[in-house]
């Protein structure tokens, strides 16, 4: 089966092309930029074990321009992989927010479209991305069944006492404001992973998912029991541009004292603030160079990002009493070997111990960075959310048709 999965962000879209049941990709890509001017499309074919790399810059003004490359890629008489776009019968979406609609995998239709955008106001960063991937994808791959997999779905196993608000009742049961939780395709990815490499199916594992957004989640035996992102993705971890945690007096004070507006407010907390606020950069390499030019500011950034992710280490241990494995995944967790070291430091009560040398070792596969004597396993484990998405829409239709 030829399923193509496509990950459309605000201004990116990642795409990976499988012929299941093998998990090695046919080709994947990224196009950077998306929306501006000098757009970069990275596209990789791995033929006969051989990988080749094509780079291009070009205007791609929306996702409709972005994914057209692809299908010229995807179709080129030299590189190309497919004949025509007609071959792929499936398309995999990430689609960020599932609400209370989704608690699982789903065939796209009219109906579940109108949902997705429903939803808008609650991801605004994601699911009108998401939408428009959804949109374009049917125009080009009009012999393929669209699927949607959510980023809240793995999290609907979490317990009511974890995913309510101290609320009036009638908003979690009349109006669905209740903890979500995202990136959980990513979370049960890596939580898997790591449970193999244990060889305990009913592991205690912290998931840290840093990428440009960045949550945690608690596992225990497979299944999300706790995550740091709550009814949006804005709660918990400081991100690239999201604040992450903050009290809602802040909110009431922008608005009755300093004007703001709502949008305003949504603009600030979702676009202005998180590490892009506090350096001026939202990208982790930029702050890395910023600390090593001696910027005070980008230092200090640094301290917060790592402190507030040891303090939900702290808490997920206690929520899963005890702790078997701490696994850091995303752009940042597995290639940020100073975030690593930051957040580990102080933690030997709690049996985490890195190895400073091992942590330092870079590498494209599962590693493991503790001491040798170390009671909890730290893990790097490489995320891939296409792959994960690839084997859900395959269970979907494979359970659909039998
Ligand atoms: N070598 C690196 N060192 C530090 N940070 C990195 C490195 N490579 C990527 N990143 C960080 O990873 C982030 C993007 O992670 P990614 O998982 O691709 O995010 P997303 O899927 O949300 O776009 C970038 O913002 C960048 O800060
Ligand atoms: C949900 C979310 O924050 O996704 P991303 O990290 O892709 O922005
Ligand atoms: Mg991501």
């Amino acid at each position: 089966m030829n399923i193509f999965v496509v990950n459309s962000g605000s201004s990116s879209i990642k795409y990976q092309l499988f012929k299941l049941p093998s998990p090695n990709p046919i080709c994947s890509g990224l196009i950077e930029r998306l929306g501006l001017e000098n757009s970069i499309i990275t596209h990789k074919t791995y033929i006969d074990g051989k990988e080749r790399v094509v780079r291009r810059t070009l205007d791609m003004l929306d996702h409709e321009a972005g994914l057209q490359q692809v299908k010229f890629l995807l179709t080129d008489l030299k590189i190309g992989v497919i004949e025509n776009p007609e071959e792929i019968q499936v398309v995999g979406h990430r689609v960020v927010h599932g609400g209370e609609s989704f608690s699982a995998t789903a065939i796209i239709t009219k109906a579940v479209k109108d949902d997705i955008k429903k939803l808008f106001p609650l991801a605004p960063l994601h699911n009108p991305a998401n939408l428009l991937g959804i949109e374009v994808a049917e125009k080009i791959f009009t012999n393929a069944t669209q699927v949607a997999v959510f980023d809240t779905a793995f999290h609907q196993t979490m317990p009511e006492k974890a995913f309510r608000y101290a609320l009036p009742d009638s908003f979690y049961s009349d109006l669905g404001i209740r903890v979500y939780g995202f990136h959980g395709t990513s979370h049960k990815y890596v939580a898997e992973q790591a449970t193999q490499y244990l060889g305990k199916p009913n592991s205690k594992i912290i998931t840290v998912h840093l990428g440009n957004g960045c949550s945690m989640a608690a596992v225990q035996n497979g299944k999300s029991v706790d995550t740091s992102m709550g009814f949006g993705p804005l709660s918990g971890l400081i991100m690239g541009t999201r604040s992450g945690d903050i009290d809602p007096s802040v909110v009431f004070h922008l608005i009755n004292q300093l004007g703001y507006d709502p949008e305003q407010v949504n603009m600030l907390l979702n676009r202005r603030s998180g590490m892009l606020g506090l350096t001026g950069h939202s990208d982790m390499r930029d702050i890395t160079k910023a600390i090593a030019a001696g910027d005070q500011q980008a230092q200090l950034a640094y301290q917060l990002y790592a402190y507030r992710i040891k303090k939900y280490i702290g808490a997920y241990a206690a929520v899963l009493n005890g702790l078997d494995a701490l696994v850091f995944t995303a752009g940042v967790g597995e290639n940020d070997a100073l975030v690593r070291e930051l957040v580990c430091q102080d933690m030997t009560y709690l049996g985490i111990q890195l190895d400073l040398e091992k942590n330092q070792t870079a590498a494209n596969n599962l590693r493991e960075i503790n001491h040798a004597q170390a009671p909890v396993k730290i893990l790097v484990i490489p995320t891939n959310e296409e792959l994960e998405i690839a084997q859900q829409c395959n269970a979907l239709l494979t359970s659909t048709t039998a």
